[in-house]
C-alpha cells in the first residue's frame, strides 16, 4: 500500500497514446517518468529509469529479464505490457519475485483479424504487385493470364492457434466462401462448432489447407514450427499469413520455399528481427508481403489499448483487482 502523499514511481518505456498517458496523470498517484520517443528505449536508459520503480508500463519490444527486474529492485509491484503477447517477459522470473503483470487481451482482436485478412487478401491476389506494375508502366494492357493469384472461394483454411484472434479471423473469412475450416492447436475449441471447424493434426492441417494462418502465441513448441518440413508438406498453390510472432517460422526455409516454387506466397505481418533489415532477402521476393507488425494499429484500439495498460498498471500499484491480469 501507498505511504500518504508519496507518489508511486512508475516508468512508462514508449510514447504512447495520450488517453493512457492522461489516466495516469488523473490518477495523482505516481510520478511518471518517460522514455518519450517513437523509437524503443535503448537497454541502459532502460535500466535506469526501472531503477527504484514501484511500476512498469512497457512495450512488446523491451526485453523484461532478471536483468531488469534486478535494476528495478524490491519495490517493483507491476508490470503493464501494451500488448495481448507477452514473450518478451521473463515470466518466471516475475512470478518468483511476485511481481504482477496486466496486458491487453480482447481490445486488439477486431483490429487484428481485419489486418490479417487484408494481409491474406494482398498476398493471395497480389496486391502489392499490381499496385507497382500501374506505377512502373508494367500495365500495359487488360490480359488474361497476367497478375493471377488465389481466392478463398471453395477453398480450405488452416489456423494454427484458435484462440480469440483465430477465431476472429476465421470468422471474418468463412462468408467469403470458405469450404472448410480446419484448426490445430494444444485442444479442441467449443467455439469452433458453430463455423463447423474441424480440429486437426498439424500432419492433416499443412497438407489440406490452401490458406495457413499463424495465430498462435510464441510457445517452445511453436518456435520454428514453419521450417523445411512443414513448407515441403504444403500444397504449391497454397499460402502461408503469419501475423503470431516472427520466430513461428524459420525464414531462411521460407525463403527457400517462396524462391523454389514449394508455395506460392507468404504474408507476414511479424518477422524475425523487427524490423526487417530493409535488405533481407525475402523483400526481394514478389510473392513474399511483408507488413511491419501493425495488426492492432487502428486509432481507436491504439487509444484502448493505451487506456487498459493504464488501469491495469493503475491496479497492481493500488493491489486492486486488474481489469486483465495474466496469470502467471
Ligand atoms: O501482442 C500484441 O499486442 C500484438 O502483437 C501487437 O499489438
Amino acid at each position: 500500500m501507498q505511504a500518504a502523499g508519496k507518489l508511486m514511481k512508475v516508468f512508462v518505456t514508449r510514447r504512447i497514446p495520450q488517453e493512457g498517458m492522461k489516466l495516469l496523470s488523473a490518477a495523482g498517484e505516481c510520478e511518471v517518468s518517460q522514455w518519450d520517443s517513437s523509437e524503443p528505449v535503448p537497454r541502459a536508459e532502460l535500466l535506469k529509469g526501472v531503477e527504484r520503480a514501484d511500476g512498469l508500463l512497457c512495450m512488446l519490444t523491451d526485453k523484461i529479464d532478471a536483468e531488469v527486474l534486478d535494476a528495478a529492485g524490491p519495490n517493483l509491484k507491476v508490470i503493464s505490457t501494451m500488448s495481448v503477447g507477452f514473450d518478451h517477459l521473463a515470466v518466471d522470473e516475475i512470478k518468483k519475485r511476485g511481481i504482477r503483470v496486466g496486458y491487453t487481451p480482447d481490445v486488439l482482436t477486431d483490429a487484428t483479424a481485419e489486418l490479417t485478412v487484408a494481409l491474406l487478401l494482398a498476398t493471395a491476389r497480389r496486391l502489392p504487385e499490381g499496385v507497382e506494375e500501374v506505377k512502373n508502366g508494367g500495365w500495359s494492357s487488360w490480359d488474361p493470364i497476367w497478375l493471377c493469384g488465389y481466392g478463398l472461394s471453395g477453398s480450405t483454411v488452416g489456423i494454427i492457434g484458435l484462440g480469440r484472434i483465430g477465431m476472429a479471423v476465421a470468422k471474418r473469412l468463412m462468408p467469403f466462401g470458405v469450404k472448410r475450416l480446419l484448426y490445430s492447436g494444444r485442444t479442441a475449441k467449443p467455439q469452433a462448432a458453430e463455423l463447423n471447424g474441424e480440429f486437426v493434426p498439424l500432419d492433416t492441417l499443412v497438407p489440406e489447407s490452401d490458406f495457413i494462418v499463424l495465430t498462435c502465441s510464441l510457445t517452445p513448441e511453436t518456435q520454428g514450427l514453419c521450417d523445411k518440413a512443414f513448407f515441403s508438406k504444403m500444397k504449391k498453390t497454397a499460402v502461408l499469413i503469419n501475423s503470431s510472432r516472427g520466430t513461428v517460422v524459420n525464414q531462411d526455409d521460407l525463403y527457400e520455399a517462396l524462391s523454389s516454387g514449394q508455395i506460392a506466397a507468404a504474408g507476414m505481418d511479424v518477422t524475425t528481427p523487427e524490423p526487417l533489415p530493409p535488405n533481407h532477402p525475402l523483400l526481394t521476393l514478389k510473392n513474399c508481403v511483408v507488413l511491419p507488425h501493425i495488426g492492432s494499429a487502428t486509432y481507436a484500439t491504439r487509444g484502448v489499448m493505451s487506456v487498459l495498460t493504464a488501469q491495469n498498471l493503475l491496479a497492481g500499484l493500488r493491489g486492486t483487482e486488474m481489469p486483465k491480469e495474466l496469470v502467471l
